[in-house]
């Protein structure tokens, strides 16, 4: 047991967050060896432990593919659990980059043995780490479970106290090389470790190994076209084309199609390195065809980070990374375009919009509609992205109105 606590770097200073609601923000408590003075409000630790049974687990491991992938996993098998409810947990060392480490809180009723038997089998992978809580005189205990002949036993135990919220909210202290990839390199070397597990990695890996300088643009104007789905992109990207006489261009781009509902099933480590790459490609394109002619994207760099920067910090827009945050930078690696524009209609619009299409959507779209909260920060976060930074362009009007407005704005910024 020592061994598997040395494991999880100071256990004793972590503090753990429950997001028990998005909307008021999650219940923080630190955990020690001995009891402290509590010296804060327990009354929402009696909320969160004091019905039926609960447990909570993370999944620890250096290696961070299969952390990720082992970690939905997890997910899977305890919202299966009949009668349960699971919360998603973390843990981390506050201000500390890259010391979150992600896991559940899971709440089943008192006579329920179905969740013993599932942290039973779980507990037969090293990495992960179990706990019970239990109450014992005034105050609550973390217990650390293992595996043993009679079942589950409790090897050690600590004293759980309230503590206060950090200073930023705790998701975003992994952003960066978990969600966000700030260099071909970074991004590349996520897909070179899934190489085992995911063999259509390999030929990800060779369509973007291609050398080439990806930084430097042609003479005539890049630009891109962001937004939301069902903004008016495909609509006004293909009567640009025509207008300007420009060449289109998407990312992804369509070399890794074959590819794409495969990295979109897979944990945001992988997911998201997949989505960077795509940008490199669409760079390389970009560098070549603005030699010729004007370029239009449809979707670049702000699509990659703005989605997965939302997707990455639960609850409210408040909990984004502050305005000027490293998080927003571009990569310092990747081709810039001239001009950014975030193609913005009012959530009403959208949807009569994407109802009038009547597409198949994506988990992702279909969560946008769901989740205010969410649109709201994918929104946010497309704003916060700096250098460059995009122009809001309200595209509710007319097909042709818009169209009429962009390229005045174009002719404006680009000096055509
Ligand atoms: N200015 C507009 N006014 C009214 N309807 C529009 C306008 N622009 C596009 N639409 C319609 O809205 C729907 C979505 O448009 P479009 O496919 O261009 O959006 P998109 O941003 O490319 O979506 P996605 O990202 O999901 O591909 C289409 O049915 C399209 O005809
Ligand atoms: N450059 C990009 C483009 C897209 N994404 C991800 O794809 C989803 C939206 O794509 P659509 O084809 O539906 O427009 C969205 O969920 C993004 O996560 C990306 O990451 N980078």
């Amino acid at each position: 047991m020592a061994q598997r606590l040395s494991r999880v770097r100071s256990w004793g200073s972590r503090v753990f967050a429950v997001e028990c609601d998005v909307t008021t923000g999650p219940v923080y408590f630190s955990v020690a060896a001995t009891p402290q003075g509590s010296g804060g409000d327990v009354r929402p630790l009696g909320q969160l432990f004091g019905h039926g049974k609960v447990f909570s687990l993370h999944v620890h491991g250096d290696d961070r593919v299969r952390a990720a992938k082992f970690h939905g996993d997890v997910k899977s098998r305890l919202s299966a659990l009949p009668r349960g409810h699971v919360m998603e947990m973390s843990s981390f060392l506050p201000n500390q980059k890259r010391s979150l480490v992600k896991g559940f809180l899971m709440r089943v009723p008192a006579d329920s043995s179905a969740a013993d038997d599932a942290l039973l089998e779980l507990l037969r992978e090293d990495a992960v780490h179990a706990c019970s809580y239990a109450t014992s005189g005034d105050r609550w205990w973390q217990q650390l479970l293992a595996r043993s002949e009679e079942g589950l036993v409790v090897a050690e135990r600590f004293c759980v106290a309230p503590a206060p919220a950090p200073e930023h909210h705790p998701s975003t202290l992994n952003i960066v090389n978990s969600d966000v990839f700030y260099s071909f390199r970074d991004a590349q070397q996520v897909l070179i470790e899934c190489s085992n597990i995911i063999p259509e990695s390999k030929a990800v890996l060779e369509l973007v190994n291609k050398p080439s300088d990806p930084t430097v643009k042609g003479k005539f104007p890049v630009i891109v076209i962001e937004g939301l789905d069902a903004t008016g992109k495909t609509t006004l990207t293909d009567s640009l084309k025509g207008a300007m006489g420009a060449v289109l261009l998407k990312s992804p781009p369509q070399v890794l199609a074959p590819f794409r509902q495969l990295f979109d099933a897979e944990p945001p480590l992988i997911r998201r390195a997949f989505y960077a790459l795509g940008n490199y490609i669409t760079a390389r394109q970009i560098a070549r065809e603005s030699e010729k002619a004007p370029v239009i994207v449809d979707r670049f760099w702000h699509s990659t980070a703005a989605y997965a920067i939302a997707t990455a910090v639960s609850g409210k827009v408040g909990n984004l990374p502050g305005l000027g945050s490293e998080v927003y930078q571009w990569p310092g690696d990747l081709l810039k375009p001239s001009l950014v524009l975030l193609l913005s209609v009012s959530p009403e619009e959208r949807l009569r919009r994407l109802s009038g299409r009547g597409l198949e959507k994506t988990v992702e779209e279909a969560e946008l509609e769901a989740n205010h909260l969410f649109r709201q920060k994918v929104e946010e976060a497309y704003m916060r992205i700096q250098n460059p930074a995009c122009e809001v362009v309200d595209a509710s009007p007319s097909p042709d109105q818009v169209l009429q407005q962009v390229l005045l704005l174009i002719k404006s910024k680009c000096h055509l």
